[in-house]
């Protein structure tokens, strides 16, 4: 029997963030466009007694132990599904920021399904784990799959998209998290505020923009800098003033595009190059305008199995 697996799974960010309006369910129609990057949670699922979560990593303290935990949810909607007890120890290895925007929590839901399904041999197809994915959160089928993706519906729907090269990219991580339910009714909020209504009624389709499909495509990093695009910016920034300070020390610092990572506060910077990329976290740091910083690429693969 197989003592262990271990599942790593990858952060994004949303180079493309198109909101609709508000449904009736409470989520908004997106063209959500995300790209994985090599920021990466490691999910290790050993055989227990019961359920049992534990963390590991700088900002383990943040990371819920109980069952709301996504890698919990994760485990025992799997477990449901097979008719088996949750009986497993997920020990979760934080590398990305919590609360920060870049998908988390999902990418330990996702890792956490895909080493249960190995460790308890319960081969799960592909389609029955997206299921399973997309009913723990609208970010999380991406996490499974990874690469570079548009998300249409709550973001959940994946049309992969292919690349034709690697961004590189700054990210400044930011003291303390924001709520993402708040930061999309903050969103709804400044739209009543500017009469054009917040629903999905009143609002057009959110539609992806060609030109950042064609940039990534191409892998044309200038043009997808100017394609950029995030319509919760507004609303974190407005929940989190000192964003635009950040953002400002980015652009200053030789960035050539910043833009909140989806729900913030993590802000993200393009760069040209690596050389670039390192030059802008270190314009970053000085300005102490952030926590800390990370400098990576993508696209990253999706969630897999590494031991
Ligand atoms: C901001 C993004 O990270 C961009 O990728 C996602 O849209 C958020 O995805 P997530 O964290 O997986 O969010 P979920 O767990 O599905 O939903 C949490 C809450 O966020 C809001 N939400 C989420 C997704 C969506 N398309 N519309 C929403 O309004 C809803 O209030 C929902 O109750
Ligand atoms: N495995 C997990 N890791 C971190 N937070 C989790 C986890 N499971 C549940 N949570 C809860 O979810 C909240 C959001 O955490 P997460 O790190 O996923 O945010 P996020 O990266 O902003 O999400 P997204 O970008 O998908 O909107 C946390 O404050 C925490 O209460």
């Amino acid at each position: 029997m197989t003592a262990s697996v271990v599942v790593r799974a990858p952060a994004k960010v949303n180079v493309q963030l198109a909101v609709g309006g508000l449904r009736p369910d409470g989520f908004h129609d997106l063209a959500n466009v995300f790209l994985a990057v090599g920021l990466h949670d490691e999910v290790t699922a050993t055989p227990a007694d019961r359920l049992r979560i534990t963390a590991s990593g700088p900002d383990a303290d943040q990371v819920p132990l109980d069952e709301t935990n996504l890698a919990a949810r994760a485990a025992l909607a799997l477990a449901a599904r097979r008719g088996v007890p949750a009986d497993v120890h997920l020990h979760i290895a934080k590398d990305i920021p919590v609360a920060g925007g870049m998908a988390g929590g999902s990418a330990d839901g996702a890792a956490a399904l895909l080493a249960c399904d190995a460790l308890w041999g319960t081969g799960a197809s592909r389609t029955e784990l997206l299921e399973i994915c997309a009913e723990l959160g609208s970010d999380v089928p991406f996490s499974l799959v990874g690469g570079a993706a548009l998300g249409r519906g709550r973001g959940e729907l994946l049309e992969p998209l292919e690349t034709g090269g690697t961004f590189h990219w700054a990210f400044a991580v930011a003291d303390g998290g924001l709520s993402t339910p708040a930061v999309y009714r903050e969103c709804d909020r400044l739209r009543e505020a500017s009469g054009h209504g917040c629903t999905a009624v009143e609002l057009p389709d959110p539609q992806p923009s060609p030109a950042l499909l064609d940039a990534l495509r191409t892998g044309d990093t200038g043009a997808l800098a100017g394609a950029l695009a995030n319509d919760l910016q507004a609303a974190a920034v407005s929940l989190r003033p000192s964003l635009a300070d950040t953002l400002r020390a980015g652009s200053t610092g030789g960035a050539l595009a910043a833009l909140v990572s989806g729900s913030g506060p993590t802000c993200a910077f393009l760069a040209k190059d690596p050389e670039n990329a390192e030059a802008v976290a270190e314009a970053l740091l000085a300005s102490g305008t952030c926590r800390a910083v990370r400098v990576t690429s993508g696209p990253a693969p999706g969630a897999m199995v590494v031991g």
